[in-house]
């Protein structure tokens, strides 16, 4: 059988248990009552919610194959339809997957490294900021302008300026695109498809946002086409068209314009708003913890000092910052409830039985703030990730990437964009908010999928 939950209203589901302050609140209370391994039922769709991470890893990794299925996203559904590497299952998944992994890497060897663009990009921005003169400023325009422009970089060749009404568009419908998938409406959408779906509204409009991503993308993939170099492919779209190229006689092949389109769109969903949203949490943070600040700023100096780049071999040598890049990572509990998977097969799990195709939700949020692994889990403190000695210190529990076959393939690229671009922008500027400490509020804007950051403003006034 399942295992235990509410009893679920025809078609309704358990739409009474479900909490207004989102998916994770619902989930917690239930937990409470039904144990750690329970089910839930979104409209007439039953989903299986696994709590703490020792769930979490018997099912990811004990049982990998078996839940390594995307599951359903109702809203998002139609647009992918499967296709893509974020939304792919079976062998399509594992032929997208594995193509993405190896571009990446290829990256890191011989043509510029994705090293190399994050540090020419860190440049950018300082003297972007430099130029803003220590006025306050909303930062996340900017953060977000630096990851796009990173996944623009590997996947067009191409980084544009700030101030690009291309960039500015993209970036505008990304963010949009970002609150509609954390809001509460996507929970809605979840439980009533069926219905929901007849009437305009705001999926409606998420749908056209869409489209004009794939125009934008769609377009840059002809631009590609017409330049396509076989000897040198030069970046993520000209490797997959070669690949397109290569199997054009295989009928079954995975290389095919829809998947490269959704590929690269899942890349900029994935790649764009989770990076910039922890970079804002990042500085919210360190301006609610001046003395946390202060600390990282002091090691920056001694390690790094004021007149080179910094570079990814530094942060061995620091393992204050380390401690807090990671610590920003599991305060601001960006995908609290994972993004849920589905067993591709009839599977067998602590007594239970899930039938193939049940969706899973793996909350990563109860493994992030499980209080038997840090000591203050709802309260920002790096020392969680430093021993006696100040030696960083990793508790396996840290899982803001998940874990298994679905483990987020940017891990590498987010964590070395966090530690570039912070210690980067604080080598160069000091902050200043215009709130006080204690009244910088850390609400996200909302509590769904995602956990987008509050709107803030801080200024950037150069150090030396
Ligand atoms: C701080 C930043 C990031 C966080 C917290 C994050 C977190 C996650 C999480 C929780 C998942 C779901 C894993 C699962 O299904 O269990 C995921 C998947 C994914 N992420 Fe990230 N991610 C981040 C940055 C990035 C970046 C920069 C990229 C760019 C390449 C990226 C690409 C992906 C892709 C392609 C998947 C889908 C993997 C699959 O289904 O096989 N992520 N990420």
């Amino acid at each position: 059988c399942l295992p235990p939950g509410p009893w679920p209203l025809p078609f309704l589901g358990n739409v009474l248990q479900m909490d207004q302050k989102g998916l994770l609140k619902s989930f917690q209370a239930l937990r409470e009552k039904y144990g750690d391994v329970f089910t839930i039922y979104l409209g007439s769709r039953p989903a299986v919610i696994l709590w703490w991470y020792e769930a979490m890893k018997e099912a990811l990794v004990d049982q990998a194959e078996a839940f390594s299925g995307r599951g359903h996203i109702a809203i998002i559904d139609p647009v992918f339809q499967g296709t893509g590497v974020v939304f792919a299952n079976g062998k399509s998944w594992k032929v997208l997957r594995r193509f993405s992994v190896t571009i990446m890497k290829d990256f890191g060897m011989g043509k510029r490294s994705i090293e190399e663009r994050i540090k020419e990009e860190a440049q950018c921005l300082v003297e972007e900021l430099q130029k803003s003169q220590g006025a306050y400023l909303d930062p996340h325009f900017l953060f977000n302008a630096i990851t796009a422009n990173i996944i623009c970089s590997i996947v067009f060749r191409e980084r544009f300026n700030y101030q690009d009404p291309r960039l500015l568009q993209l970036l505008h419908l990304l963010n949009e695109i970002f609150i509609i998938l954390c809001s509460f409406y996507t929970q809605m959408f979840e439980i009533f498809p069926g219905i929901l779906k007849h009437f305009p509204g705001t999926h409606t409009r998420l749908y056209s946002m869409i489209e004009e991503v794939k125009d934008f993308i769609t377009e840059n993939m002809e631009r590609h086409q017409k330049m396509l170099d076989p000897s040198g492919p030069k970046d993520f779209i000209d490797s997959f068209l070669l690949r397109m190229d290569k199997e054009r006689l295989d009928p079954e092949s995975e290389f095919h314009q829809k998947n490269l389109v959704h590929t690269v769109l899942s890349l900029f969903f994935a790649g764009t708003e989770t990076s910039s949203s922890t970079l804002c949490f990042g500085f919210l943070l360190l301006l609610k913890n001046p003395g946390v600040l202060e600390k990282v700023q002091a090691e920056i100096d001694r390690v790094i000092g004021a007149h080179r780049l910094p570079t990814l071999e530094d942060r061995a040598k620091m393992p204050y910052t380390d401690a807090v890049i990671h610590e920003i990572q599991r305060f601001s509990d960006l995908v609290p409830v994972g993004v849920p998977h589905s067993v591709i097969k009839d599977t067998h799990f602590r007594g239970y039985y899930l039938p193939k195709g049940i969706t899973v939700y793996p909350v990563l949020s109860s493994a992030l703030q499980d209080p038997r692994h840090f000591e203050k889990p709802n309260t920002f403190y790096p020392g969680h990730f430093l021993d006696a000695q100040g030696n960083f210190r990793k508790p396996e529990v840290f899982i803001p990437f998940s874990m298994g076959k679905r483990l987020c393939l940017g891990e590498s690229l987010a964590r070395s964009e966090l530690f570039l671009f912070l210690t980067t922008l604080l080598q160069n500027f000091s902050l200043g908010s215009p709130k006080a400490p204690e009244d910088i509020d850390l609400t996200p804007r909302e509590n769904g999928l995602g956990r987008p950051p509050p709107l803030f403003q801080v200024r950037f006034l150069p150090r030396r």
